[in-house]
């Protein structure tokens, strides 16, 4: 029974159609799309002829003209306004196909567009075909003609919709993966010039655009400061924070595209061209936030632009695209600021560490070891500091690790001589949760907490000699296993070691070890007795006195003329800490404004040293008055040993160790624990 062929579909009765489905089936396969040389050359004629005609192609909008391509055949008399008006139509919905003066103008459904009734397909360009003037005299013959070519116009825009969704979801993917990567060296920058310039370039290559610029919001000065300053050398490009496009996005926080010829001229701000010497003709923006804030309200620091797409007119996709590259790149600024900041601080930090415990000494002995420790400062070489207690090792070695490129890493300071070998190893190296009864913490040892620094070794030579071992062999792999561990710990530490014993003669009595002595014994550098720095005592006994009348805020006193002498005649058996000692107990002890000579045998409150005998003042509890009698007895065997701690706790009938126990019992200082 014949059917009217409005009621079947034609591409299911033709043949010449059902050709064409295959040959662009073919085409979507092989990704042939309108720019491939293959669809000019093979497709587009395979088309015409299936339709029969050898004359036509597509003809598309761009920038406000109608272009030919690809096209087969001859051009003349295509007929452009019919074309436009058939594209119009297609705008409003209806899908049309015109005859003209021997043509058959189909419109092309391409893109999907949203509208307030729902998506729908319009078109941008249209099939165009010429028809012979013969054929168009027979109507039902034409009339089965013009359906071949809708039916064809659709497939082929459907095969076109096909192949330019594929090709732009592989696009996407190469983009992400672009931004991606170009995210992680940003990440890495550590300029602000730099950082910006790479961006700027990133996007101007990916958006295939002639400029890219990222726009810092000055809330303050209500502006938009340029970063790369678009062609600006020497100065800065400044807008104001609501004029054109980009600051459309900034009032509301969404992207914007602007094309030349199709959107309104006044959005842009022509007054930038001026100043650059450039013609905008196509810009798409996005807003850059730094997140959200505590109202889930996105914080603006600018707007990324890109400007002049080199093929063709900003879409949606390169919207989408730089605002992928506006969120990394507002993470990389705001990251490399935060970052500057943190590094202003702890440069901050780090000189005023580095200021709180100066050498202080102009002495020539002084000063050629100063000279010495600033040689071997920006070096990695092991640095062995003698000189007796309480002449300045640990100030000197703070001056070499501040002098050094390890100034902004830590100082660690460890008391060899106050550490039982059982407690050594695991303060040195640290342990393991469980390694032993008491270790119910994993624990850093001092070697990982310096890394990156300095480790401060004192009294070294009261190392026992399964302590020097293993501190050997840590120094000569450069790797610590904590105590009950069994993974090596690389550490990247300069060992700074110091001692008041005689190192040599205890190797020569086997105290020692010599392989240990030769490895911190790179450099050394020794530090002379107090009484040995001339007028130096009274440069320490002033800088002494300022830093603590300006602690207490008092006026800082005057030294009477026999205080001078005494101080100067003094042979300080204690150094600088004894020096130091008796300064903080004249600013804590006394109020005149003139230091007497008096002043200076002070010793602590509620005790009078008379020949050495101690005479505690009334009243006083009986617990309390021991206590104080024993911190006396301990600081005069310590001043009487000179400051050798082991000395003075031999004398006390104790031990090393014990000794330090003691004291830090009584709540006195411990040096350089
Ligand atoms: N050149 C110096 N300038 C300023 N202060 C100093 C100087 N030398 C030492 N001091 C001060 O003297 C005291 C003792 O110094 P330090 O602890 O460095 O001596 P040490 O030789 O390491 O002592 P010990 O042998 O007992 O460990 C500290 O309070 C320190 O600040």
């Amino acid at each position: 029974m014949p059917q009217s062929s409005e009621s079947i579909d034609p591409a299911f009765i033709d043949p010449a159609t059902n050709e064409l489905r295959l040959a662009l089936e073919l085409a979507a396969t092989e990704q042939i799309d309108l720019s491939s040389p293959t669809f000019a050359t093979t497709v587009l004629p395979n088309l015409l002829h299936l339709v029969g005609s050898q004359v036509g192609g597509l003809v598309k909008q761009h920038r406000g003209t109608w272009a030919c391509c690809p096209w087969v055949g001859d051009m003349t008399d295509v007929p452009t306004q019919l074309i436009g008006d058939v594209i119009d139509r297609s705008h409003s919905g209806t899908m049309s196909t015109q005859l003209s003066d021997g043509w058959c103008i189909t419109a092309m459904p391409s893109n999907v567009q949203t509208s307030s009734t729902g998506n729908q397909l319009v078109a941008s360009s249209a099939l165009v075909v010429r028809l012979g003037e013969a054929e168009l005299g027979d109507s039902s013959e034409s009339n089965s003609r013009i359906r071949r070519i809708t039916c064809a116009a659709e497939l082929l825009a459907t095969t076109l919709h096909r192949i330019e969704t594929h090709q732009r979801q592989q696009r996407r993917i190469e983009q992400l993966s672009a931004v991606l990567a170009s995210a992680a060296k940003w990440q890495r920058l550590d300029d602000d010039e730099k950082l910006l310039k790479e961006i700027a370039d990133t996007a101007t290559q990916l958006l295939r655009c002639e400029r890219a610029s990222i726009f810092l919001w000055d809330r303050r000065r209500s502006k938009l400061i340029g970063r790369p300053a678009l062609g600006i050398k020497g100065s800065s490009l400044e807008v104001d924070d609501d004029a054109g496009v980009v600051g459309e996005v900034l009032r509301s926080g969404e992207r914007k595209i602007w094309n030349a010829g199709s959107d309104d001229e006044a959005r842009v701000n022509r007054k930038v061209d001026a100043t650059l010497d450039f013609r905008t003709q196509s810009l798409v923006a996005v807003p850059m936030s730094r997140g959200q804030d505590e109202n889930k309200r996105d914080e603006l620091i600018g707007v990324f632009e890109a400007i002049n797409r080199v093929d063709g007119d900003f879409d949606e996709f390169d919207a989408v695209l730089l605002a992928d590259l506006a969120t990394h790149a507002a993470v990389a600024i705001e990251s490399l600021r935060t970052r500057r900041r943190l590094v202003e601080s702890r440069d901050r930090l780090v000189n005023d560490a580095a200021s709180s415990s100066p050498l202080v000494g102009n002495h020539e002995s002084v000063e050629n070891v100063r000279r010495s420790a600033d040689k071997v400062a920006n070096t990695d070489l092991s640095v062995l500091i003698l000189g007796k207690n309480g002449t300045g090792k640990e100030v000197l070695a703070r001056h070499v690790h501040y002098e050094s490129k390890r100034r902004s890493g830590p100082f660690v300071a460890v008391n060899c001589a106050a550490l039982v070998e059982t407690l050594l190893e695991s303060e040195l190296f640290g342990h393991e949760k469980g390694a032993f009864t008491d270790a119910n913490q994993t624990r850093v040892g001092k070697f990982e907490l310096a890394s990156g620094g300095t480790l401060f070794l004192d009294e070294v030579g009261d190392m026992s000699p399964g302590g020097q071992a293993k501190l050997l062999r840590v120094l000569e792999e450069k790797v610590v296993v904590r105590v009950g561990g069994s993974q090596p710990i690389p550490v990247d530490v300069r060992v700074i070691a110091a001692t008041n014993q005689p190192l040599e003669e205890l190797i020569r009595e086997r105290r020692f070890r010599e392989d240990l002595y030769f490895r911190l014994n790179v450099v050394s550098l020794t530090l002379p007795p107090l009484s040995q720095r001339g007028d130096d005592v009274m440069l320490l006994a002033n800088h002494f006195l300022k830093q603590f009348c300006y602690q207490i805020g008092r006026q800082v006193p005057t030294w009477s003329e026999a205080a001078k002498s005494a101080m100067r005649n003094h042979p300080w058996p204690g150094n600088i800490r004894e020096l130091r000692n008796t300064i903080e107990r004249i600013c804590y002890l006394t109020s005149d404004d003139i230091i007497k000579s008096d002043d200076l045998s002070l010793t602590g409150a509620n005790i009078n040293r008379d020949g050495g005998i101690c005479r505690i003042d009334m009243p006083i509890e009986l617990s309390e008055s021991t206590k104080l009698f024993q911190v006396e007895h301990i600081e005069r065997a310590i001043q009487s040993s000179g400051g050798n701690m082991t000395d003075a706790a031999s004398r006390l009938g104790l031990h090393r160790s014990n000794l330090y126990r003691k004291m830090r019992q009584l709540g006195m200082p411990t040096s350089g624990e």
